[in-house]
């Protein structure tokens, strides 16, 4: 029951519940000490007393669980709420502490437990502030619990003793606590670092270092994800192989370092002309292009069947041929010639690909400066 109550698509959520449980089971785990000490008469209150400790812990625990699982605590700072709960374990402990008789080790225990569920966010003054508080705390409890006409007894005497001892382990625990919880942070800091480091890297590892534009590995992988995806849905997209004409023309007459620039200017109508055909297409996935090779680009038009992806190349063919390509040599006429194809169902990307590229060279040896679709 309480598996189906942790989410499994929040893990930041079915983290602070799973601490909360840990928190209910802790509380339950003094049951049988607790018990014990009744028996013995150990502790100042009988079954009813206990019945009544227990009950408020879970009630505690419970009512901190819905309010985590239900969404109320994410509008604080700190949505596991853990200074109050921990808060609350203190005054629970102490509660403890005054009815505590020979089974002191008890609430020795309890605080412990408390002190130890800081360690996920407790910052060192928080740890500090709560040892205050409990040594105040404590120290009131044992002014209610010993007049001054016990305070001679060996019994005064080794609450004494207990209280310093306690005073010294949670000081301890609160300068390792903290020590714990600042490791944590920088330690989660870092993972962050790694993280973005990670995926600068992705991108670079998928960007054609001259044009910018994406290479041939992520055009291969965006291929496969859409035949994923049009054999999952049914829905069409196409590709386009588009190569420069005369490109060894612009290398041989203004030289490499122009015709790289070329391939540049190149690169960037293609980009600027799908984001607007993409802005055309609201809402639908986005189009892909990068550098195949040398000077061939590769155009991916999820959603598009033959003629929409024929109509959308014709319109940069167009575009191309009628704006020329700005380079240090000056101005350039640049045109292309690509074969366009539509997926067929059950067909291999490499056979698409195929196609278009067959497609291509028709459009070449047709007289270049033309867009083919593929048969
Ligand atoms: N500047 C530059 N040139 C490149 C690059 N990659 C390939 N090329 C050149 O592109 C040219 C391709 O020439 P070809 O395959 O003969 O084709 P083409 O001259 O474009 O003629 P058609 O494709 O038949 O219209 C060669 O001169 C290559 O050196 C590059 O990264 N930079």
């Amino acid at each position: 029951m309480v598996r189906s109550l942790i989410p499994k698509d929040d893990r930041q959520l079915a983290t602070r519940l799973k601490r909360q449980v840990m928190g209910l089971v802790s509380y339950l785990m003094f049951m049988a000490p607790l018990v014990y000490s009744v028996e013995n008469g150990w502790v100042g209150f009988g079954y009813v007393g206990l019945a009544w400790f227990l009950g408020v812990a879970v009630t505690i625990n419970v009512l901190f669980f819905v309010a985590i699982r239900g969404g109320f605590s994410r509008r604080f700072a700190d949505p596991s709420m853990v200074v109050l709960q921990v808060g609350l374990a203190a005054l629970l402990a102490l509660v403890m502490a005054y009815y505590a008789k020979e089974a002191t080790v008890i609430t020795t225990a309890l605080f412990f437990t408390a002190f130890f569920f800081g360690i996920f966010s407790f910052t060192r003054v928080q740890y500090l502030a709560l040892t205050a508080a409990v040594v105040l705390g404590y120290a009131l409890m044992l002014v209610i619990k010993y007049d001054p006409s016990q305070r001679g007894s060996d019994a005064f005497r080794l609450e004494l003793l207990y209280f310093v001892v306690l005073v010294m382990v949670l000081l301890w625990l609160s300068i390792l606590g903290s020590y714990v919880v600042q490791l944590r942070a920088s330690l989660a800091r870092r993972s962050a670092d790694l993280a973005t480091a990670l995926a600068r890297l992705k991108e670079l590892a998928s960007r054609d270092e001259l044009t910018g534009l994406y290479n041939r590995r992520h055009l291969m992988d965006t291929l496969e994800q859409q035949q994923d995806r049009a054999v999952r849905y049914d829905e069409p997209f196409a590709l386009c192989i588009l190569d420069i004409d005369h490109f060894k023309r612009v290398n041989d007459s203004y030289g490499h370092g122009v015709g790289d620039e070329a391939l540049r200017a190149v690169g960037e109508c293609v980009r600027s002309h799908l984001r607007r055909m993409d802005v055309i297409g609201r809402g639908k996935s986005q189009s892909t292009c990068g550098r195949y090779g040398g000077e061939e680009f590769l155009l991916v038009l999820p959603h598009a069947d033959g003629a929409d992806a024929w109509v959308s190349i014709e319109r940069l063919r167009t575009a191309m041929h009628d704006s020329p390509a700005l380079t240090s040599a000056g101005p350039l006429s640049i045109t292309f010639s690509a074969g366009v194809a539509q997926y067929r169902h059950g067909e291999s990307i490499a056979d698409m690909l195929r196609r278009a590229d067959a497609a291509m060279y028709r459009a070449k040896s047709e007289g270049r400066d033309r867009v083919e679709l593929a048969e």
